[in-house]
């Protein structure tokens, strides 16, 4: 370790804000290892690009420096901050940041040569998850009874899920010499039958241990933690990073640990890594906060761990709001108010038009529709705001999950309606009738071949009206034609599938919606079927809340069956043409992680959908610190008008008295922020977000502390009067 004294001045002056002393001693910190640990909006994804600058400005090649996050959206929101903060993009593109899987597919490929396939969609692993259970089956059947080998594709996107979080937490490298299959299982906290598919699965994709034919997601960052554990072939080749840096550091894992472990315990190497422990909401894919607290001053004892202790995203408010909700210290170094508005609802309906009220306010006080987010706990939420939306003339977007029309269990009723009333060209796109088509095979609880069901998909993109014909391809009947269909777990689903289909072939289409619909997931077992096919409860319930929320639609539109079938289509090629740039965001809390929007609405606060009921309290929590701490300007909280209803989190805030703590703390920081503004003699203008470009062009700044614009005080401020502060 250097132990020099870290030097007087940063070489790195970034644009757009000051760091404050806490920034600066991460900037200038000559420590090997540098661990930051802090609230959402400390400020650490900013300093960790603070501490890159540093690095560049005194001539470290940008080559030497390694930046990783674990997913892409934090990659990008490094890279352009970066480029926010005044580091040219042409260095910036020549730095590594990478998230750990292309990091870890970078340094595979040394080994690999170019043969391995690697698919970033788990759907495209389903082929080798098929495999794997025949071989289970093939080593096991008879002998184990706990076996429960299903084949659908639902089932199979939980086993890779399972495989996934085994592989994450380095689970299979646990010693198990001297233990039982079951034992095991219970030991890692998995079924049975999913820890034997992993085995087998792992033998098919790394060839019996030959090397890697293939890899889905998280298949590289631990094949490389397993390569550089056992043997460590590949850990004398690793770059010779002088600097390695680590965002999101609440999302590490073992196999990211490990990685990490072997970059910076190089004697060359410096580490830089932020997180927040209150952010942990990956413990599925084996995130855990004893990283943080823990690991990294075990592994690294002279780990040096450094503050930062001001959100400069929010206000006090904010701020004090999230304190004593997390019984944590949480300040703010802002000059601004960040509101935190409420309203409450009689039911969800009610909820979704607050919800339209308080973005139509938003908009009124001058800001854009695409600075506000609607965050949701779970995605069966946005049904009814994805209709009020539609219904406002409101564009919004969707990228990280499917718009309500989209998902399996409603593909799967709007399957059943095009056979029933024979008008599968109704569904436009080529791409949403295969969807259909899976979602029908999925919760029917069919089972093809991967290469029969391609070939009837190619079919039925040709010519939609063989939708029909699906039921007949599978039936057993046709043994005859179709020889090597696989066994069907769930024949029972099928023939109630089959006969609701033959129901509803008959009904008079002018008959209430809602009644047909009702009657028709009673009919197909719908319910049921979710409980069978998504292992986890939780993934059950959420089909059944969003199934429920369609039902709710169709009884409140009061339309008949060929009505509300041509509403639903509509609804669909309205939603899909309004996806610009400038909508409002519906996202899940889980994926807003290093975001931040002016304006963040939480709908839905309620004691039965958050916290869930299901999931474990302290995710829960995190979870919606997480979604709170989005917010910049207005922080909205929507919940039941009747107070026992609402959710505890509300109540855990402590609004009044952290409102009362935050107006005082406001008042001092404006107090010193007026005396150093007119030291530095800056003029602050009134512009809105809408007239930032018309001030922008008359010379003025943005001041990122105060979020405001300003001109310096000597010049000519005519141009500016419309904006002057009165
Ligand atoms: N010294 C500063 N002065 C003013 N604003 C700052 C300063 N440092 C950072 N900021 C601003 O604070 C906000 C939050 O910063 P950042 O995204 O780096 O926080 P974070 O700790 O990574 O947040 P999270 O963990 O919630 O993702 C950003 O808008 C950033 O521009």
């Amino acid at each position: 370790m250097n132990a020099a004294q870290p030097p007087r001045t940063a070489r790195f002056i970034p644009r757009g804000l000051t760091p404050t002393a806490e920034q600066l001693a991460i900037q200038l910190a000559q420590h090997k290892t540098v661990l930051i640990d802090a609230n959402a909006g400390a400020a650490k994804t900013t300093t960790l690009a603070l501490r890159i600058g540093e690095a560049l400005a005194r001539n470290l090649p940008p080559e030497q420096i390694l930046a990783l996050t674990f997913t892409p959206e934090a990659r990008d929101v490094l890279a352009s901050r970066l480029v926010q903060l005044g580091v040219a993009p042409a260095l910036v593109q020549r730095l590594h940041i990478l998230t750990f899987e292309d990091f870890a597919r970078w340094q595979l490929d040394a080994i690999d040569g170019n043969e391995v396939r690697n698919y970033d969609d788990a759907r495209l692993l389903k082929q080798y998850a098929l495999q794997a259970m025949d071989r289970v089956g093939q080593r096991y059947a008879g002998k184990l009874e706990q076996l429960d080998l299903q084949t659908h594709s639902v089932a199979l996107a939980h086993f890779l899920e399972v495989q996934c979080q085994l592989k994450a937490g380095m689970a299979l490298q646990r010693d198990v010499e001297f233990m039982d299959l079951d034992e095991i299982a219970t030991l890692l906290d998995v079924p049975l039958t999913d820890y034997l598919t992993t085995l087998e699965y792992e033998a098919l994709r790394l060839d019996g241990g030959a090397g890697a034919l293939f890899r889905g997601p998280l298949d590289a960052s631990y094949d490389l933690a397993c390569n550089l554990d056992g043997g460590a072939r590949l850990a004398p080749q690793l770059p010779d990073y002088r600097l390695v840096l680590c965002d999101e550091l609440h999302d590490l894992n073992e196999a990211a640990f490990r990685i990490l472990d072997a970059l910076i315990s190089r004697s060359t190497c410096f580490f830089v890594g932020a997180g927040d422990r209150d952010q942990v909401i990956y413990a599925r894919l084996g995130a855990h906060d004893s990283y943080l607290r823990e690991r990294f001053t075990e592994r690294f004892p002279k780990l040096q761990r450094l503050p930062l202790t001001y959100s400069f995203r929010h206000g006090p408010h904010l701020a004090h709001a999230m304190a004593h909700f997390k019984q944590k210290p949480v300040e703010s170094a802002l000059d601004l108010h960040t509101e935190i508005r409420q309203a409450h609802y009689q039911d969800g309906d009610e909820c979704a038009q607050k919800v339209i009220a308080a973005l139509k306010q938003w908009q009124a006080d001058g800001h854009g529709a695409e600075q506000c987010a609607i965050l949701l706990r779970e995605r069966h939420q946005s049904i009814a705001l994805e209709n009020a939306l539609i219904d406002a003339g409101i564009p919004y977007r969707t990228p990280a999950m499917a718009g309500y029309l989209q998902r399996d269990e409603i593909l799967f009723l709007r399957g059943l309606l095009a056979i029933g009333l024979n008008d599968f060209a109704a569904i436009r796109t080529p791409a949403l009738r295969m969807a259909v088509v899976d979602a029908l095979v999925a919760f029917s609880e069919m089972d093809f071949g991967p290469g029969q069901l391609d070939h009837f998909k190619i079919q039925i993109g040709k010519e939609p009206s063989l939708l029909g014909e699906l039921y007949l391809i599978e039936a057993p009947q046709r043994d005859g034609v179709l020889p090597d269909y696989r066994s069907v777990a769930a024949s029972a689903t099928r023939r109630a599938v089959i006969d609701a289909l033959a129901w509803l072939g008959q009904l008079d289409r002018q008959q209430p919606a809602s009644s047909v619909l009702h009657e028709l997931c009673e009919r197909v077992q719908l319910v049921r079927t979710a409980k069978r096919i998504f292992v986890r409860p939780y993934a059950a319930e959420v089909v059944q809340r969003s199934v429920a929320a369609l039902l709710h639609m169709a009884e409140r539109s009061a339309l008949s069956l060929q009505d509300f079938w041509l509403a639903l289509n509509q609804r669909e090629t309205a939603s899909l043409s309004r996806r610009g740039a400038k909508s409002v965001l519906i996202e899940c809390a889980a994926q807003a992680k290093g975001k931040e929007f002016g304006h963040v609405i939480l709908p839905y606060l309620q004691a039965d959908e958050f916290p869930h009921p299901r999931q474990p309290r302290a995710d829960e929590e995190n979870l919606f610190y997480v979604a709170a701490t989005r917010a910049r300007q207005r922080l909205t909280l929507l919940s039941p008008a009747d107070p026992a209803q609402r959710s505890s989190f509300i109540s855990k805030m402590q609004l009044s008295e952290s409102a009362v703590s935050a107006a005082a703390t406001l008042q001092r920081q404006q107090h010193h922020l007026t005396s150093t503004s007119a030291a530095a003699g800056r003029v602050y203008l009134n512009a809105s977000f809408h007239e930032k470009d018309q001030v922008k062009a008359l010379g003025a700044q943005f001041d990122m502390a105060r979020r405001a614009w300003y001109v310096d005080s000597g010049r000519d401020l005519g141009p500016f009067a419309p904006w002057l502060k009165k």
